[in-house]
């Protein structure tokens, strides 16, 4: 039997940067995980190979009419010609319809691909723990799951199309060329094969240069926003002048960046466009002599001067296409690693052991824990809070409060020993269960752009706890219910719109103070057995603070709650205080127990009392 003493310690994986494959271990696990892409893959080729014949149906037209229809034997073939300018016609309009088709295919497989890879990243995300999100940045997070999904996006749709279409007009223009003359082939490739290689390390300057210009462009937005977000510091502190020569300076240094860039695209662009016509005329001179030996025909020569053209396009755009698929294949690496990111704080499921509604007592036995990296913050941790108690957590700032908190409502697991909720490990509890048994009601909780009543709803879910808060009547009377209860009717009164007031984006519209009244309406909906709330430490005025004291009062009122207590006041009022010392629970006891043992608790209630009087 496993005991807590040989459990394997926690892995608290944090989220790689990137997924570590190869490159084409990254596309083919790429696909893998967004099969839609490949969807009618089969047809898709199938028509980018009838575009890309297309490609060479003018040259193929072009040759057979000089050669068969106006250089014919018995003069000028006219009827000949009409036919094959007909015929040209409709292979084109055929080529030109294949191409639709197969930007509409690839863009509807890969859109299908990409949105199912986005959902997928998105609820990996959320499952994984606190933590796991909490190491990576969370704008970092939010860029994965949209704009390196972008990258994927725009090579798959701008360069796979090209790469697809070039590819194969590259192969078709080789084999016609061939067919006429394959010495004369062999000139073509011999003059674009450098070429490619040229371009390879002139694209990577680019690449660089506009880099550079991007941030250059970051810098200057960062400039200018700051400026006009700073805009009253910067008056009341006279130094406009100076912004705006920080101003000046990055939009000069943009300036100077974009037009590096840009004549280096010129000049890169210029020397495909040199090659271009090097060959052609390499083309008349090679082919001339070859006519003269009778290898060539005259429509032929000219066929060829229009396969040079054919062949431009793709030589040019190839390394553009190399670097999309870098950026792809990088974007790529980034969301796999997400997906790959084990999910720490696991839910056991069905398989779990529900625990039956009702009061809640917590028990830590022999818990540790350690952020990733870091020492243990939590040491040995060992305690037993019964039920319908009220738990006030004291301790000075860092001794591990919001830690064990975190432990307690399963944002993530100890590193050693168990946390028990009625005798089950949390670990053991499905998720369903445990959130409608155990809430957190944070400082401030996070408010959502919409009114009052939808974001005290929100604590709210119904008989169905994965359900969506419900909007129906009956929340409504639920609601007036709990305002009433937590003595909050007056203050929603007093709002200019009441419950319809709209509390702007995350709560902005509302004061401090009644951010927190709305955390504890929220709570007091979410009706959990267990509220392990961590106490408010920002200051509000003192009206605000009695109302608040009443609805905390009605919200733990017979209630189990844990709160991590900031004021001494909350510790005197709780039936039970834990004081916390650099990881260690030190004391527990009522608050006249400890204030009559004279430990660290004393001290520090000595302390608020001769501070306060
Ligand atoms: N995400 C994190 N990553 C690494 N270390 C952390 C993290 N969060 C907290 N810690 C560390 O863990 C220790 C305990 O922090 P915790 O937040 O639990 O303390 P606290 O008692 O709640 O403090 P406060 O009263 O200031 O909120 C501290 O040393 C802190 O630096």
């Amino acid at each position: 039997m496993s005991t807590q003493a040989d459990e394997p310690a926690a892995d608290h994986g944090s989220i790689a940067s990137t997924s570590g494959l190869g490159v084409l271990a990254t596309l083919r696990r790429g696909l893998q995980v967004s099969p839609e892409m490949l969807d009618g893959a089969l047809l898709t080729l199938l028509l980018a190979v009838v575009a890309a014949c297309g490609r060479v149906v003018v040259p193929l037209a072009v040759q057979q009419t000089i050669d068969t229809g106006i250089l014919a034997d018995g003069g000028v073939d006219s009827r000949r010609v009409v036919w094959l300018v007909a015929g040209a016609a409709v292979l084109l309009l055929a080529a030109g319809l294949s191409s639709t088709l197969v930007n509409v295919r690839l863009f509807r497989a890969t859109e299908a691909g990409l949105a199912s890879l986005r959902v997928q990243a998105f609820r990996h995300v959320h499952d994984l723990s606190v933590l796991s999100q909490s190491t990576e940045r969370r704008g970092s997070l939010v860029s994965r799951v949209t704009s390196d999904v972008d990258t994927i996006s725009l090579f798959v749709q701008w360069g796979g199309i090209l790469l697809l279409v070039s590819v194969l007009q590259l192969a078709a223009a080789t084999v016609l060329m061939a067919v006429f003359s394959w010495q004369l082939t062999l000139v073509v490739w011999a003059c674009y094969v450098p070429l490619f290689f040229l371009l390879g390390p002139a694209q990577r300057r680019v690449s660089v240069a506009y880099t550079a210009v991007r941030a250059k462009v970051g810098a200057m937005l960062g400039a200018v926003s700051e400026a006009v977000v700073g805009a009253e510091t910067i008056r009341a502190y006279g130094v406009a002048r100076r912004t705006e020569r920080r101003i000046d300076a990055a939009i000069e240094d943009h300036r100077r960046a974009a037009v590096r860039a840009q004549k280096l695209v010129s000049v890169v662009f210029s020397s495909g466009v040199l090659v271009s016509n090097l060959v052609l005329g390499v083309v008349v001179v090679v082919g001339a002599f070859l006519g003269v030996g009778g290898g060539l025909t005259i429509g032929q020569l000219v066929a060829f001067l229009f396969l040079v053209q054919v062949f431009t396009q793709p030589v040019q755009m190839a390394t553009e296409i190399l670097n999309e698929l870098q950026n792809a294949v990088a974007g790529w690496r980034r969301v796999l690693a997400v997906l790959e990111t084990p999910v720490l704080v696991a839910d056991r499921g069905a398989s779990g052991t529900t625990t039956p509604r009702g009061p809640a007592a917590v028990e830590l036995s022999g818990v540790a824990f350690a952020y990733p990296g870091g020492p243990d913050v939590l040491h040995d941790v060992d305690l037993s809070l019964p039920a319908r108690t009220r738990v006030a957590v004291v301790g000075a700032t860092g001794s591990g409060k919001t830690t064990l908190a975190k432990l307690v409502t399963r944002l993530m697991d100890p590193t050693r020993g168990r946390v028990l909720l009625d005798g089950v490990d949390l670990r053991d509890v499905p998720a369903g269960n445990l959130r409608e048994r155990v809430v957190m009601v944070p400082q401030e909780g996070f408010l959502f752009d919409g009114t009052l009543a939808e974001n005290i709803a929100y604590g709210h879910r119904g008989s169905d706890p994965s359900g969506e808060p419900s909007h129906d009547p009956r929340t409504a009377g639920m609601l007036a219910d709990a305002l009433r209860d937590l003595g909050l009717e007056d203050w929603v009164a007093d709002l200019p719109d009441g419950l319809d007031t709209q509390v702007g984006q995350r709560g902005e519209a509302l004061s401090t103070g009644e951010r927190q009244l709305v955390a504890v309406a929220r709570a007091y909906l979410a009706s959990a057995d267990l509220l392990v709330l961590d106490e408010a430490t920002s200051a509000v005025d003192p009206a605000a603070e009695v109302r608040l004291a009443r609805a905390l009062d009605s919200l733990t009122h017979g209630r189990s709650t844990i709160t991590i207590a900031h004021r001494m006041s909350t510790a005197e009022a709780a039936d039970l205080v834990v004081v916390m010392d650099q990881g260690r629970v030190v004391e527990v006891g009522s608050h006249a127990e400890l204030v009559a043992r004279g430990g660290v608790y004393a001290g520090m209630h000595g302390a608020w009392v001769a501070q306060a009087h």
